[in-house]
């Protein structure tokens, strides 16, 4: 058995030309989740994929598909990611205009919501939805681009985000910058699910990685 906190790989930083093998590969060195960054050119400045590229790697692994929307709107395509076999699907609060609505689309979907901040954005933000939700993502730099320096200042949202959450079965996911230097101080501050894009794909074998991360 496992101890500490989840990892979850982001594919963002895996091979394309491979990204069936890569996710199979970090299923078996451990990965408790697979996050998939989904960017559109606009909420951020860059672009991945679509929801036909969620279904063909699906295959790929069992455990949960961690889809992190930085799409603006998110709307519309709720129905076409849950479909292609996200298990979780992360909306930005910045992104949706009513958030409260969009997370009880994902529900009525039958798939897990969760709601990612950006730096800037206050814990606040999730305040009305704790009830709707079962986990929280702190970006800790600012979304569109794996192998950026992790963000410190995001710390403390992360320990006001813990007390607010108090006994709730809410998750705190922080995504961006994670090395096995960030991590510990993630894990200190109250997140139990840490996103690697860079510190695992970049930092083979896999199964060290990982455990590294684990700490
Ligand atoms: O959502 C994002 C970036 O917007 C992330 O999931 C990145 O893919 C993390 O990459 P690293 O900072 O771990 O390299
Ligand atoms: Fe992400």
């Amino acid at each position: 058995m496992t101890t500490g906190p989840l990892i979850a790989p982001s594919i963002l930083s895996a091979d394309f030309a491979r990204l069936g093998e890569e996710v199979r590969a970090v299923d078996e060195a451990g990965a408790d989740w697979i996050h998939l960054d989904v960017m559109d050119g606009h909420f951020v400045p860059n672009i991945t994929f679509g929801p036909e590229l969620v279904r063909a790697i699906r295959p790929c692994s069992a455990k949960c598909f961690d889809t992190h929307l930085m799409i603006a709107p998110a709307d519309p395509y709720l129905e076409a990611f849950a479909k292609a076999g996200a298990d979780r699907i992360i909306v930005h609060a910045e992104a949706t205009t009513h958030l409260d609505r969009t997370l009880q689309a994902i529900a009525a979907l039958g798939r897990r919501a969760g709601v990612s901040l950006n730096p800037a954005t206050p814990e606040s933000a999730v305040a009305y939805v704790l009830d709707r939700i079962d986990l929280v993502l702190v970006m800790t730099v600012n979304p569109g681009f794996g192998g950026q320096a992790f963000l410190p200042g995001q710390l403390e949202k992360i320990r006001r985000l813990r007390a607010m959450i108090g006994d709730r079965a809410i998750r705190i996911e922080v995504d961006g910058g994670i090395t096995p230097e960030t991590a510990p101080l993630a894990v200190e501050a109250g997140a139990s699910v840490l996103v690697a894009g860079s510190a695992v794909f970049a930092r083979p074998p896999y199964d060290r990685a990982i455990a590294a991360l684990r700490g």
